[in-house]
């Protein structure tokens, strides 16, 4: 559990180059600590724009023992333009000098028999990548929707309730309808959890979070991670809250 820290930049373009400059920062001392960085990525268009500054800044970062993650997915093909897996890799993956073992996405369609095996197969991957049941992951990043969501876990879904590492998820209010999400018991259990919001279109998600606790309301106000929790906002998205 920790307190959550703000940080506001003039716009989205912005927002992204100081979220890009964080992670540089974050993954060395992660690298530093323990030898090994772990960063759980996340659709959407902040946190695609995110990846795209991160690639500018590509050469700062020892990607030899960087392990890449997914908060959520979509529940379409390998290669399918809407899955943040392929969103991830045009905008920074596919440009890095990194060993595809290090690259873990959820299995699609294609690679698994239904969306919950794949949810299964994922929390096996955390599970055993991690330490103690739960995935040793330093930062997650998630994009923020305009209903307070983070990865697919939505306010009011029943996919809340589940407790398992990763969750399958049926009748998401945002397309495509199935999808596989980190749970809360996952993110929470990173050290740093990073919540990305850039437009004024988030500007009451964003209030909403800020006031209360409860994931049946605002999944984003619900997620802390055990270190450091930050939010980092453009100042549109900022607007209506308290300075
Ligand atoms: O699969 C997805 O769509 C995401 O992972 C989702 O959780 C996203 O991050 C938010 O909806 C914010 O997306 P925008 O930044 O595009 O609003």
């Amino acid at each position: 559990m920790s307190a959550a820290e703000r940080v506001v930049a003039p716009d989205a373009t912005a927002l992204a180059g100081v979220v890009a400059d964080a992670l540089v920062s974050a993954m060395a001392a992660a690298q530093a600590a323990r030898g090994a960085a772990a960063l759980v990525l996340t659709g959407g268009g902040i946190g695609t724009a995110t990846l795209r500054a991160l690639a500018e800044r590509a050469e700062s970062v020892d990607w030899s023992t960087v392990q890449l993650w997914w908060g959520d997915e979509r529940y379409l093909p390998t290669g399918d333009p809407e899955r943040n897996e392929t969103g991830a890799r045009e905008a920074l993956i596919d440009a890095l000098p990194i060993d595809p073992a290090q690259v873990h996405p959820v299995p699609g369609p294609d690679a698994s028999t239904s969306v919950e095996e794949a949810a299964a197969y994922y929390a096996r991957e955390l599970a055993d990548a991690g330490s103690g049941g739960l995935p040793v992951i330093d930062v997650v990043l998630l994009g923020v929707g305009p209903d307070a969501h983070i990865a697919s876990l939505f306010p009011g879904h029943p996919a809340l309730a589940d407790d398992a590492l990763a969750v399958p998820v049926h009748d998401s209010p945002k397309p495509p309808p199935t999808r596989v999400s980190l749970s809360r018991r996952s993110i929470t259990a990173a050290r740093e959890v990073w919540l990305l919001a850039a437009g004024a279109e988030k500007a009451d998600a964003v209030l909403l979070a800020a006031g209360t606790e409860d994931p049946r309301v605002a999944p984003a106000g619900s997620v802390t991670g055990r270190e450091r929790t930050v939010w980092f906002l453009d100042s549109a998205a900022a607007q209506r809250l308290p300075a």
